[in-house]
């Protein structure tokens, strides 16, 4: 197998270390000579001093350590992560002696001081004495590029220091290895170990904010969320899943008056409905890949959501089929539901034993300030609903949703797509912190359900790879078609497995189901 970027980095810094030796040339100083704040002890921002990166070549490239530090401190970060890699990331352990010294003069004039992490892809416990002379009050432990053996040591070694251990996991084999490195520091391990998982994979780049939700539940109560956080709004999505850190480094290095924004966005947030929802998918989604590669189910195959449920024996076909989502149309159409029904339909469906785990349940409305809107945010609120499908409307500009946010609206954002333009409106959604958007074919005077599909072409030239979530026009006929085409992430299917509006056809669900059976 070709050599990935990652085993790219380690390789060239172990060739690095073979010439320079472990300080690489660089003076440090004897014995430590700064104080200590502890890593992460109160939840906040962790703002990183990153002059480049693999991914996006130079960030930053003139940036003074010391000055941009000082900004984070000011803005009240909890920590300053300082990037030592030299290769890829233009760091040294120049700038974290700078950084660390800076720390001691704050604390000194009794300044808000921030905790100080060695950020780097070590490799030997050597490293750790190395980092702690330095300053760090923490050091990074990617547990990807170590052995079982190695990452145990090296946290010892920062235990006996007294520091912490930032350990960084993705992948199953990673959570693995954090078990193993918590059990061997036994009652340590609480005050040693930070967890911290990565949006972005270290060896293709690409980050996804579903992947720190799909794990959440996993990590220990002091958990880091890394990578591609990029606005406020992005640290208020960390926050509702009940991370007690983020990790930010290009969209502050780039733009260091953003810090404080971050900071107190993260700082002001909570653990949430919104997140719990975005967890329940993201479970789903993760545990789907696993666990119809072991039953009859294509392990491909996407998200299904059924829309439009009006009747019960549709919703529990659909439930038994193995829906993922079931949609229930809150906007005056003909697909009209009602509080009465969703609610008897939802006890109906935790009764039936044949659900292992139960689709979840969405409101979709087109009017958040009529009845019908004002109804499905009321269940959503209760936890009826799992969560309310904005359709065609924007929350961010509704004052429904801004007296609901108090009580944490779980909901998720559908765009209807005709037009190029109509993507500008997709991307001010993603930059408001929505990790995914439904797309939906547009039909002037229709809200949905129209029975027709996205251009192809928009698909293709606009979707910039985002996981998709497709709605319109997908029937049993051409769903295997738009699969192959586009993989997206879910499909929401109405009219395409309907005899009349509302009225599904048994025999076209099953139809629709039979096309995800294993070939
Ligand atoms: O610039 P971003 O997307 O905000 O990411 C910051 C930080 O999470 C990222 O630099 C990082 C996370 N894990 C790492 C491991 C090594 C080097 C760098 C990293």
């Amino acid at each position: 197998m070709s050599e990935d970027i990652l085993q790219k980095i380690v390789r060239m810094r172990r060739e690095d270390i073979d010439r320079l030796g472990l300080n690489f040339n660089i003076d440090i100083p004897e014995a430590r000579r700064v104080g200590h704040t502890e890593f992460l002890g109160n939840a906040g921002a962790i703002l990183e001093v990153k002059r480049a990166s693999p991914s996006k070549g130079d960030i930053a490239p003139n940036l003074n350590p010391v000055e941009l530090a000082t900004t984070y401190a000011e803005a009240h970060a909890q920590a300053v992560s300082v990037l030592t890699e030299m290769n890829f990331f233009k760091g040294s352990l120049r700038d974290l002696i700078a950084v660390a010294d800076l720390m001691e003069r704050r604390r000194q004039q009794g300044l808000h001081t921030c905790a100080v992490l060695r950020k780097d892809f070590l490799l030997f416990e050597d490293e750790i004495d190395i980092a702690y002379r330095c300053g760090a009050d923490a050091v990074l432990l990617i547990a990807r590029i170590l052995d079982d053996a190695q990452l145990v040591k090296m946290a010892q070694r920062a235990q006996k220091f007294g520091i912490q251990a930032f350990v960084e996991v993705r992948e199953a084999d990673d959570f693995r290895k954090l078990a193993v490195v918590t059990a061997a520091l036994g009652d340590a391990a609480a005050k040693t170990i930070v967890a911290g998982v990565n949006s972005r994979d270290l060896a293709t780049f690409h980050t996804d904010p579903l992947i720190p939700a799909s794990v959440r539940s996993k990590l220990p109560a002091k958990a880091v969320f890394e990578s591609g956080i990029l606005s406020a709004a992005d640290a208020t999505y960390a926050r509702n899943l009940g991370f007690t850190g983020i990790l930010v480094g290009e969209a502050v290095a780039k733009n260091p008056p953003l810090a404080k924004d971050v900071v107190s966005a993260f700082e002001s947030g909570c653990e949430n409905a919104r997140g719990l929802f975005w967890k329940k998918f993201a479970e789903r989604k993760f545990a789907n890949n696993e666990t119809r590669a072991a039953s009859s189910q294509d392990a491909r195959r996407p998200l299904v959501k059924i829309c439009g449920i009006t009747r019960e024996e549709d919703g529990l076909l659909a439930a038994e089929l193995g829906a993922d989502m079931l949609g229930f149309v809150f906007s005056t159409t003909k697909r009209l539901t009602t509080e009465e029904f969703v609610r008897s339909f939802k006890t109906r469906l935790l009764r039936s034993a044949c659900n292992d785990v139960a689709p979840l349940l969405v409101g979709v409305i087109t009017d958040p300030n009529s009845v019908e809107g004002k109804t499905a945010i009321k269940l959503a609120q209760e936890g009826v609903l799992d969560a309310v499908q904005f359709h065609g409307v924007n929350p961010h500009n509704s004052d429904a949703l801004a007296e609901s946010c108090s009580a944490a609206l779980p909901y998720y954002c559908a765009a209807r797509v005709g037009a190029p333009e109509d993507f500008d409106y997709i991307a001010s959604l993603r930059k408001n912190g929505e990790p995914r958007i439904l797309l939906d074919a547009k039909v002037e005077g229709i809200p949905g359900g129209t029975g027709k599909t996205i251009p192809e072409s928009l698909l293709r030239e606009k979707a910039n790879g985002a996981p998709l979530w497709l709605a319109g026009g997908i029937t049993p006929e051409n769903v295997a078609t738009i699969c192959e085409k586009f993989h997206p992430e879910l499909i929401d299917i109405s009219s395409g497995i309907e005899d009349a509006p509302g009225i599904k056809n048994h025999d076209k669900m099953k139809a629709l189901f039979a096309e995800f059976a294993a070939k």
